[in-house]
């Protein structure tokens, strides 16, 4: 979709110093983040980190305590009108009306964004074809499946050629072929210039989306950076083993973690690691379950820098789960040139003993 450049230096969206509170409960604290137009910025942070807030502060809906926020260089707080026509949400829940057909939709949306007559056409048209709506367009949204609610809700957001993307976990809950086509437009958008700001609990998708990274914890931001670069500065590999039982105290020369029933070992070549590992083990070698050997990745970033996996919670059956095939790269660390691993999670070796 095309999009003018902002003006020069301006950055698709700016917040500094973001603060917003609800009661007692501090959601978002001194954040600061800046999108550049083409750019897709993945949000990433554990339930309740402050992904919604952020998102709905930069869409105008509340106001900041304290900070700055300005869309294409227009203050949400101060000309929301202006700021609105700059971006498009897609929020978490949707927001479709299942009596009204797909065109209805779309059309009442776009009259709400201010287009009327031949551009609603043309801009139905425009949004339905690339997230495969065109054959659904008069079909009641009531009679869709999940996943092309979801993309009847994205496309809505869509309508107005906004220059700044705000999809709130556009993934949760839809197929794989709508995940695919969703990620294949959020890419194609970016790269005819759109920013994108991209909430999502599945790692692998900010892979896929080639994204920058930021990550929200308690309502700060800790880490914010290209893939590789946070995989080079905060990732760990490891060997991890499972037990049946309480995992054993082990003495190796590496660092040796309890997490959760999870005995961890971080060691920086995990491959040649293993057999001193499975020496170690002893008479506990028996309750072994499983072991994994885990390359440096996101999950690791999140791990050391949170104290928690991203895939812990109601979210673990995502995608970077089940959508992947384990890693087989052994050997292959997070710093060569290739792909940087998401899931990470090398499968080694099963069951034992
Ligand atoms: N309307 C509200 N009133 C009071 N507290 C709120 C409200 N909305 C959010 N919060 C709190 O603010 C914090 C941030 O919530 P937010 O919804 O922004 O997180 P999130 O990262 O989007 O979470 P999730 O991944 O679960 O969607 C949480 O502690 C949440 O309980």
């Amino acid at each position: 979709m095309p999009t003018d450049p902002a003006p020069c230096g301006v950055p698709a969206l700016a917040l500094r110093g973001v603060t917003k509170r609800y009661g007692r409960t501090t959601a978002l604290e001194d954040v600061s983040l800046g999108i550049a137009d083409g750019e897709i910025v993945g949000l990433l942070g554990h339930n309740g980190a402050g992904k919604t807030t952020l998102m709905s502060l930069v869409a105008g809906l509340l106001r900041p305590d304290a900070g700055e926020i300005e869309v294409r260089g227009v203050s949400p707080v101060r000309d929301p009108r202006r700021a609105r026509r700059e971006l498009g949400l897609a929020p978490q829940e949707l927001g479709v009306y299942p009596p009204l057909t797909v065109r209805q939709n779309l059309a009442f949306f776009a009259e709400l964004a201010g287009l009327r007559g031949r551009d609603v056409r043309l801009r139905t048209g425009e949004v339905a074809e690339p997230l495969g709506l065109t054959a659904l367009l008069d079909r009641r949204v009531a009679r869709l499946s999940g996943g092309e609610q979801r993309r009847v809700h994205t496309a809505m957001a869509l309508l107005h050629r906004p220059r700044l993307l705000l999809l709130d976990e556009p993934t949760a809950g839809v197929d794989v072929e709508t995940r695919a086509r969703l990620l294949a437009f959020v890419r194609e958008l970016a790269a005819a210039g759109t920013a994108v700001c991209y909430s999502t609990h599945y790692l692998a998708e900010v892979e896929a989306l080639d994204a920058s990274v930021a990550i929200l914890d308690h309502g700060r931001v800790i880490a914010r950076g290209t893939l590789r670069e946070l995989v080079r500065s905060h990732g760990d590999s490891a060997v991890e083993l499972d037990f049946s039982g309480a995992p054993p105290a082990l003495r190796l020369p590496w660092p040796v973690a309890h997490e959760a029933g999870v005995l961890r070992v971080r060691v920086e070549r995990p491959h040649s690691a293993v057999p001193h590992v499975l020496a170690a083990l002893g008479e506990s070698a028996r309750r072994l379950v499983n072991l994994r050997v885990v390359q440096p990745g996101l999950e690791t970033v999140f791990l050391r820098l949170t104290g928690r996996r991203y895939t812990d919670g109601p979210d673990t059956a995502g995608p970077a789960r089940d959508g992947r095939a384990p890693e087989a790269d052994v050997g292959a660390g997070g710093s060569g040139d290739g792909p940087v691993p998401t899931g990470e999670r090398s499968i080694e070796a099963g069951r034992h003993g």
